[in-house]
């Protein structure tokens, strides 16, 4: 029943018809009051009398997982987190070059050797994906969750069909090599906000021809928002007001879900776990999986130069001799500034949110070191219904979010590796709403994927008659592209076999490659 009603309406509380004698409201579940005070949260209830049956039973639902010791704990935790007691300085190092794989500078031979071994587990299905999209993408601003959205790409493809297309099209390579078929399986980390949408989209779009028994969805735990006073806020009368608990939120979610378990059946050894909104994501990267695999690491990050010190991503460091990630949240502008003596940032080495993990590492987390992880504070504006019931829209922070971070857990790995990527080739995450000059956002990230297929046409002898394009020219993403030119990831994962279709073609601006159309210009040139 939608708020706002008279009382009239209202199930078992205050009058019923005119005439009819006055029912005082029924009071809360004694049970439920006596866990709230003992919380110190008994305010939650405030409204009680007030709400509508459903809504009342919805507020006790949402009440009900939490243990009063638990709820009390996290309420103090995000009041203290306002004011940290200053840690002591700590000495910070960068990760030293010589611990670093490197798609950028590694030799074609060892990277194809890595490549190869990424391959050969993907045929073995021992590789899965794990795509983390609980978040509500609040800078980006839109209603749906952000693997729904279309940047604007000829084809009008999503960022979930783009990503769902590029396992079709990692499985298919892995086949071919090694001449079995394979199932790189696809978990979904979702929360409230985005499970029902996204079961939703992909059952609308038929899974993407990907098997939907490959494809599991698992739910992440929300966590109620805490005011400046230790106390839980509420959105609506009858609602808390919660949030994800953070994108570290998968080893929880993947415990309650039994998800190590599926991974355990199905024979899967090695993780890719990766944020939904980067459009150049390789999924199931082989040559990261293999480099990673090849070192006999339990855990790794892959990792870009940074543009720029403000530029809002996290660094990969050692801290006190263990490495981690210092989020951009988190570092003082002096230390995000500090150069080396050749000019280049010191904490150059931006985190992409894209890991490794071996099953054994997750089972470990999950089963001893999750508890251990300190959640994060970020101050939000949250809006909250005041003491009189009226919504109110803040202006400015008035709450706190605590959130578990993905990375977090490097500090428990054994053998910990980094490998650094080309920005161009791999990072373009889509966080903000289109705007003059803004980054990461709908603009910049169709852009970034056409310029990328522009390269890779160019490269395998594609020829645009129309077009000078000078080879400077070949990768400025600050700019428009000169060609639109898409390539559907059922054609090429990064660039490879594109010669058979492009060389010494003449090829017109707009150009989408789809998979029909390789088809045919393959068959045209097997006619010649
Ligand atoms: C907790 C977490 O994973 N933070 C990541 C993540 O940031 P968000 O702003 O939360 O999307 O993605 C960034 C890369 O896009 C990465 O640099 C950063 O460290």
């Amino acid at each position: 029943m939608p708020s706002g009603q008279t009382g009239e309406s209202r199930a078992g509380g205050g009058r019923m018809e005119t005439g009819d004698p006055v029912l005082p409201p029924p009071p809360p579940p004694e049970e439920l009051k006596q866990r709230l005070e003992a919380a110190g949260q008994a305010h939650v209830l405030r409204f009680w009398p007030e709400l509508a049956a459903g809504e009342r039973s919805s507020l006790a639902a949402e009440l009900r997982p939490w243990e009063p010791r638990e709820l009390r704990a996290h309420c103090e935790a995000a009041k203290r987190a306002l004011t940290p007691a200053r840690p002591p300085a700590r000495p910070m190092e960068p990760v030293p070059q010589q611990l670093m794989g490197s798609a950028v500078r590694g030799h074609p031979e060892v990277l194809s050797r890595w490549e190869q071994r990424g391959f050969q587990l993907i045929s073995e299905n021992k590789v899965a994906v794990i795509l983390l999209a609980g978040g509500q993408g609040t800078r980006l601003a839109v209603p749906y969750p952000k693997g729904m959205y279309n940047v604007g790409l000829p084809s009008g493809k999503t960022l979930y069909q783009i990503q769902a297309e590029r396992i079709r099209k990692v499985q298919e390579l892995a086949e071919v090599k090694h001449g079995n078929k394979c199932t790189v399986p696809w978990y979904i980390m979702t929360s409230e906000f985005t499970l029902e949408p996204t079961q939703r989209f992909f059952a609308e779009h038929d899974h993407f021809n990907l098997d939907k028994s490959d494809i599991i969805m698992f739910e992440q735990r929300m966590i109620p928002a805490v005011g400046f006073d230790g106390k839980i806020i509420l959105e609506q009368k009858g609602k808390v007001a919660m949030a994800p608990d953070g994108n570290g939120g998968l080893y929880r979610a993947l415990a309650d879900s039994m998800i190590l378990e599926d991974m355990d059946r199905r024979g899967i050894r090695y993780l890719h776990v990766y944020c939904v909104d980067n459009i150049l994501v390789k999924m199931a990267d082989p040559i990261f999986i293999g480099f990673c695999a090849e070192k006999g690491a339990d855990c790794g990050a892959k990792v870009v130069g940074k543009t720029d010190p403000s530029e809002p991503v996290g660094v990969v460091c050692r801290v006190d001799g263990i490495y981690q990630v210092v989020e951009y949240s988190e570092v003082s502008q002096e230390v995000a500034e500090m150069r080396d003596e050749d000019g280049c940032l010191t904490y150059n080495a931006g985190n992409i949110c894209n890991h490794f993990f071996t099953l054994d590492f997750l089972k470990s987390i999950a089963e001893e070191f999750e508890p251990k992880l300190v959640p994060h504070m970020a101050i939000k504006k949250i809006p909250f219904v005041d003491e009189q019931g009226n919504r109110v829209k803040p202006e400015k922070g008035n709450g706190i979010k605590m959130e578990k971070f993905v990375f977090d857990v490097f500090q428990f790995a054994k053998n910990f590796v980094v490998f650094e990527v080309s920005r161009e080739e791999e990072f373009s995450p889509l966080k903000n709403a289109a705007g003059a000059g803004v980054k990461d956002s709908p603009v910049t990230a169709r852009r970034a994927l056409l310029w990328q297929h522009q390269r890779w046409a160019l490269r395998a002898g594609g020829h645009f008659p129309n077009h000078q394009i000078p080879r400077s020219d070949w990768s400025e993403e600050s700019e428009e592209p000169p060609l639109v030119c898409e390539i559907s990831p059922l054609v090429s994962y990064a660039g490879e076999g594109l010669e058979v279709y492009l060389k010494d073609r003449e090829l017109y601006s707009p150009l989408l490659l789809t998979k029909k159309m390789a088809e045919e210009l393959a068959k045209a040139k097997l006619a010649v």
